[in-house]
């Protein structure tokens, strides 16, 4: 990833795990935006604590760097549990979650980030955990292999994934919460910079706020990690304080588009324009155009290219829209059309 790509990648970064951690916010209350889903998970919360049952399972998807892992986190703050992370890939054989599960107290929360990579051999091994409370451990192997049920404490399983559509049917049956969370609007984010830069102590104005946010691509960890960026220009070249001529001139000199595409969606719409013709073309030849996996395309790229509309999913494949092409400097051929979506429609 070049240095440009990687300013505005919404993937968790090194430099993000260090900081991260100070700018989640504690309470469901603080956490901004997405107001349908945390007043839904409110009320699931409040329900659950009044009956003194564990909440339902919840799975969260939507794009990276939204905020399902603080979500995962406030939750269980707000049920005054414990909670446990670990990610679909790391857990190669049902012993890895043996432990945690057989230690749960009743209620308490495990987390598992990208659901979707769960190997078949551990999703078998949780169905009867999530639904039955119980699991069962094999005590030998071969043939004749023993295993023994052992019965759990009724815990919350919390997954979230970037690829809902990735998620078996039997597994997504097993969660009665369901949330997707969604791009964030340029005002909600410079609502979010401006809480991280109290929290890190950065003068920020209201205007420069937004100048970050606009460039965020929808996303909390692309803001954040701008803010820092920018703070280190305004220290050594101005006098500490982001306000909008400090801000633009440092993402100028950081070379962040002031649309918010970074150089691989820029690489992916010249792919579509010039190589073919505009499309429709399948995911998979636009990925090896690309010399990039087509899992990344869809997950990282694809969203944000689809929600500012320079890019539609067509029935026969991917379409470079009129305003991607305006956007490179090309005058769209006549069959090109500006696609409909929405703000919200970020293809998920
Ligand atoms: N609504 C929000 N308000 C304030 N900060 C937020 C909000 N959403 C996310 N953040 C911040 O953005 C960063 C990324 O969030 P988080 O790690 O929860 O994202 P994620 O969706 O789990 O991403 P990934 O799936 O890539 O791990 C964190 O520092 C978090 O505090």
């Amino acid at each position: 990833m070049s240095e440009r790509t990687e300013i505005t990648t919404p993937l968790s970064l090194v430099e993000d795990d260090q900081v991260e951690p100070s700018l989640r916010p504690q309470r469901l209350a603080e956490f901004i935006g997405q107001r349908k889903v945390c007043d839904a998970l409110q009320i699931s919360v409040e329900a659950a604590l009044a009956r003194r049952e564990p909440l339902d399972h919840v799975l969260f998807h939507g794009p990276p760097g939204l905020g399902k892992t603080t979500l995962a986190s406030l939750m269980a703050r707000e049920l005054g549990v414990n909670i446990k992370t670990t990610s679909g890939p790391v857990l190669e054989k049902p012993a890895d979650l043996v432990g945690i599960l057989t230690n749960q107290r009743e209620g308490d929360i495990l987390f598992i980030d990208e659901i979707h990579r769960l190997r078949p051999i551990i999703e078998e091994f949780l169905y009867p955990a999530m639904e039955d409370w119980q699991v069962d451990i094999r005590l030998s192997d071969g043939p004749r292999a023993q295993t023994m049920t052992m019965k759990i404490e009724r815990f919350t399983l919390i997954g979230a994934t970037t690829r809902f559509g990735l998620l078996t049917a039997p597994m997504r049956a097993r969660f009665g919460i369901v949330q997707r969370l969604h791009f964030y609007p340029p005002d909600e984010l410079a609502t979010i910079v401006r809480r991280s830069a109290d929290i890190l102590g950065v003068d920020t104005t209201q205007e420069g706020a937004e100048e970050l946010a606009r460039r965020a691509r929808g996303t909390p960890r692309v803001a954040n990690r701008l803010l820092r960026r920018v703070r280190d220009y305004a220290e050594v070249r101005a006098d500490g304080r982001i306000d909008r001529d400090v801000a633009r001139a440092a993402l100028e000199l950081l070379d962040v588009d002031e649309y918010g595409l970074d150089e691989m969606d820029t690489r992916v719409l010249r792919a579509l324009i010039e190589t073919f013709e505009g499309g429709p073309v399948g995911l998979n030849s636009l990925a090896v155009a690309l010399g990039e996996d087509t899992a990344t395309l869809e997950e990282v790229y694809e969203p944000f290219l689809i929600q500012e509309g320079y890019l539609m999913r067509t029935p026969r494949g991917r379409a470079a829209t009129a305003k991607a092409y305006r956007r490179l400097g090309f005058t769209p051929p006549p069959g090109a059309s500006d696609s409909q979506a929405s703000f919200f429609d970020d293809g998920a």
